[in-house]
């Protein structure tokens, strides 16, 4: 059974008398502990397919099935449960809180959950400890490198244990040996069982992938073939 189900998406954008359709009628199955980049030229749809992926983005039609849930038929509060439970989202410059320390920013996405505030610290401090920074755990975020903030932002994404990260262009503000150390990290994140999407200008990154898409114009243009995830592949 496919874990994910893009089906026949549509989104199109209006801006004043102007229509744009950033993704235009895709198809895709994605399975458990897949591994995906997303590649194409500005403008090709990347971001509008993650983000409704994500949840994040209602497309004008067609559907996106996970885990057997049609997430666009869900009412607006159990959209933001969906979200919470399976999606932990990354994007290029971090977004942060930077005058709150690592720990807080981490623990952000917790506040509203039913954990003990014990179980919160372990799994904070597993986190730190996972992201190579603890003896930084109360550093505040502008005074950390910018490898160290996305890392502390992938770290936030994963405190609610998600099943899916997707991740929106998160080496684009980082130079390669820096941005190779993160992508190492999603990479071992994907070995430990998580399904992985990712958005990258970066060809040199397809080798980390259980398959890579390109768009071009809002449709897929090429599907390539990297390695199998564990589940037998299929899109
Ligand atoms: N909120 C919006 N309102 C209007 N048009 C939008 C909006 N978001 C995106 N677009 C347009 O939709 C098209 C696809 O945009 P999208 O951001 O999905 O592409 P992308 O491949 O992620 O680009 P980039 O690599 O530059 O981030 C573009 O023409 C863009 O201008």
């Amino acid at each position: 059974m496919n874990f994910i189900e893009i089906k026949n998406l549509v989104k199109q954008y209006y801006t004043g008398a102007e229509e744009v359709r950033a993704v235009n009628g895709i198809s895709m199955n994605i399975q458990k502990n897949e591994f995906i980049i997303l590649l194409g030229q500005s403008g090709s749809g990347k971001s509008t397919l993650l983000t409704a992926i994500g949840g994040l983005n209602k497309p004008t039609s067609g559907s996106v099935i996970v885990d057997q849930i049609d997430i666009y038929r869900l009412n607006n509060s159990r959209l933001a449960d969906f979200r919470k439970e399976y999606i932990g989202f990354i994007f290029q410059n971090f977004q942060l809180m930077p005058y709150l320390t690592v720990e807080e920013n981490i623990m952000m996405p917790l506040s509203i959950t039913e954990l003990s505030s014990e179980e919160q610290r372990a799994r904070v401090d597993a986190l730190i400890k996972k992201i190579s920074l603890t003896g930084k755990s109360k550093r505040l975020i502008h005074e950390l490198s910018g490898g160290e903030q996305q890392r502390v932002a992938i770290a936030r994404a994963l405190v609610n244990d998600p099943l899916i990260i997707l991740a929106d262009e998160p080496t684009g503000n980082l130079d390669s040996r820096t941005g190779a150390a993160i992508m190492d990290l999603f990479s071992e994140l994907n070995d430990e069982g998580k399904t992985i999407i990712i958005v990258t200008h970066n060809k040199e990154y397809v080798h980390y992938s259980t398959k890579c898409v390109e768009l071009h114009d809002g449709s897929v243009k090429n599907i390539e073939i990297f390695k199998n995830a564990m589940a037998p592949a299929e899109i």
